[in-house]
């Protein structure tokens, strides 16, 4: 310990096996210091990470209730509680690989466009090196650059399993083509998404013509309804999902209204009728040994939570995703 050194104002990260974990939650209370995702390091305090956890907190998208530009804060916030092993599936998601929270992106909210740009950008030059990204959203619309970034750095089209309530490919709201509701349909235009392994998880609600399904289904998308969940089961939807996305990279892109609002109401658009979170982190733990190559979990407006019920779902939704990840590369 230097002179400088303030016990009790030092937080210390354990290193196991050449990985650094989580501040230790019975030394360091866990509701004080680091503010980040599960107490976990930031990037700069590590020499090289596995997976990057990276905020972005932009709702210029939003169709409906605003506020997910909160989203990442609220999200780590709810994230203290997260313990170092998983009883789910026998692993220890902080220290198979390095996770490291890169903080939050700074993206204009005055000029869509732009945001978007800065967001691939920052994908590309963060995924040089091949960690994959775990990003806390945000707005649904993120999920476009997400993808042009992951083409560019797999040089080919990434699958895309998407949890939503919502299509998102619809073609534009007052005009304008990017908007939270429209990712998956820009996205499959550009030939970002492997057309043939993707798949939607969690559908359900009005729409606003029967054709919005019709015109998902020829871009090419496969629907799980979240009304399967009730006559098939998770099992079943874990198998059908296995066999359309194995062969590939997957981008994972949970908008966290694929939940029932009883489980999830801080978000934009709620929808009745959906998801438990234990259906949807079961499903997740089934996603094991595909080849995940980022997520993102977006959508979650803290102003519209209550208890953090639906940041601590996000939270969780986030440690699921990090611990089906496997063995460090
Ligand atoms: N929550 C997302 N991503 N999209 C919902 C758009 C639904 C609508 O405003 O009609
Ligand atoms: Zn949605
Ligand atoms: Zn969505």
């Amino acid at each position: 310990m230097s002179d400088n050194v303030i016990a009790g104002l030092d937080t210390e990260f354990p290193v196991i096996d050449g990985v650094v974990g989580q501040v230790d939650a019975a030394r360091f209370p866990r509701y004080g210091a680091p503010a980040t995702f599960a107490r976990l390091p930031r990037r700069d305090q590590v020499a090289d990470a596995d997976v990057h956890i990276l905020g972005i907190p932009f709702d210029t998208g939003v169709s409906y209730r605003p506020g997910a530009r909160f989203g990442p804060g609220h999200i780590r916030a709810s994230s203290k509680l997260l313990r170092p092993f998983n009883p789910a599936l026998g692993v220890a998601p902080f220290a198979q690989r390095q996770v490291v929270d890169c903080g939050d992106l700074s993206v204009n909210p005055f000029a869509i466009t732009e945001a978007i740009d800065t967001i691939s950008s920052a994908a590309r030059t963060l995924g040089a090196d091949g960690a994959t990204p775990l990003i806390l959203g945000g707005d649904h619309t993120v999920a476009l650059p997400m993808l042009r970034a992951l083409r560019d750095l797999h040089a080919k089209p990434v699958a895309v399993l998407h949890f939503d309530a919502h299509l998102d490919t619809w073609n534009s709201y007052f005009g304008a083509p990017y908007t939270h509701g429209t990712p998956f349909r820009r996205a499959s235009e550009e030939g970002l998404i492997d057309m043939e392994r993707s798949m939607h998880v969690g559908i359900r609600g009005p729409l606003y013509s029967a054709a919005d399904l019709d015109d998902d289904s020829a871009l090419g998308f496969a629907v799980v309804r979240a009304d399967d969940y009730e006559f098939d089961g998770v099992t079943s939807i874990v198998e059908r999902v296995r066999t359309r996305l194995a062969g590939g990279p997957v981008y994972v892109s949970i908008d966290i209204d694929v939940l029932d609002p009883a489980h999830a109401p801080g978000t934009g658009t709620p929808e009745a009728g959906g998801l438990t979170s234990r259906e949807l982190l079961n499903t997740l733990r089934g996603l094991r040994g595909l080849d995940i190559v980022g997520t993102d979990i977006v959508e979650v407006s803290p102003a519209y939570d209550h208890a953090e019920i639906t940041g601590i779902a996000a939270a969780h939704v986030a440690y699921e995703m990090l611990s089906i990840l496997g063995p460090r590369r």
